[in-house]
């Protein structure tokens, strides 16, 4: 399988099934997109998320109704989504929501089977995010409770990675602006991201975190 990244901002993704599945997907894309529910019956968790869940300003929007297999294309294109998930306990369902997101030329996530699939038909990878970075962890469908015990791991291995993005990208452009030639701006860059010292800074705060880059980035372009 081969991971890519979308932009979700202003898109809608359509979640049919409102069990616990359901629920878990609608919680990992509520963030970045609109997120709309359509099923006969809602867990508690989506009731929850439906009411704005303390600060979060996104809520997902619950639709009470038990589409039909043959109904099913009639909601994704009323609602026209970037991405339908089918997350009913009924097969047949599921199905036609693959099926007819294909057909619509849109993305399509299928939660009750695993192995190969169509292009188009994705499946939502274990995610661990430390703004804005974002590290996605599939098993290509063998086994997603490891993909959830190796993401419990990782979260810890990647504390800090925000900071170091943000510092990092702001170095990048300044010594492009600079003018500082490709070869040492790179060299720059590619120390400061390896230095201790500029992560252990950068868990003080952030200023400690530029001084030590700054020291890393003098040896640099001075040798
Ligand atoms: C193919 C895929 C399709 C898709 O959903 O995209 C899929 C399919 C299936 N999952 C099943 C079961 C479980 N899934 C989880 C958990 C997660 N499942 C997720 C993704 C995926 N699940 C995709 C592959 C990802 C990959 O490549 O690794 C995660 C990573 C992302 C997310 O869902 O948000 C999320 C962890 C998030 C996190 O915590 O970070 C747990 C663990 C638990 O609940 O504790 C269990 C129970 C233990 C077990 O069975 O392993 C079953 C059997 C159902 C049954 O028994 O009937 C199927 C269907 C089948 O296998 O046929
Ligand atoms: N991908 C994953 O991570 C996992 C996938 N699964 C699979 O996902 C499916 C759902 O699992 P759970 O959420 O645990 O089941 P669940 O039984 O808790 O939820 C199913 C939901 O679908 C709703 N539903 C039934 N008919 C519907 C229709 N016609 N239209 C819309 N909604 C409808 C039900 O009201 C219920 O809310 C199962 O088929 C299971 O095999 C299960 C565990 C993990």
């Amino acid at each position: 399988m081969t991971p890519l990244y979308h932009d979700l901002s202003g898109e809608t993704v359509l979640v049919f099934g409102g069990g616990s599945v359901g629920a878990r997907k609608a919680r990992g894309f509520d963030e970045a997109a609109r997120v709309v529910v359509v099923s006969p019956a809602f867990d508690e968790r989506l009731l929850s998320l439906a009411d704005g869940d303390g600060d979060r300003d996104a809520a997902v929007e619950l639709v009470r109704a038990a589409p039909e297999a043959s109904d099913v294309a009639d909601w994704i294109d009323r609602l026209d989504p970037a991405l339908a998930v089918a997350a009913t306990d009924d097969a047949a369902v599921n199905a036609a929501v693959e099926s007819a997101a294909l057909d619509g030329g849109i993305l399509v996530n299928r939660t009750d089977v695993s192995g190969g699939r169509d292009p188009g038909s994705v499946v939502v990878p274990a995610t661990v995010e430390d703004d804005p970075v974002t590290v996605a962890l599939s098993t290509g469908g063998t086994s997603p409770a490891l993909a959830k015990a190796l993401r419990e791991r990782i979260e810890a291995e990647i504390e800090g990675a925000g900071e170091m993005a943000a510092l990092s990208g702001a170095i990048r452009e300044e010594l492009k602006a600079d003018g500082v030639a490709p070869e040492k701006r790179r060299e720059a860059v590619r120390r400061v991201v390896r230095s201790r010292g500029v992560w252990k800074g950068l868990q003080k705060g952030r200023s400690y975190g530029r001084q030590e880059a700054d020291t890393v980035i003098e040896e640099v372009l001075d040798r």
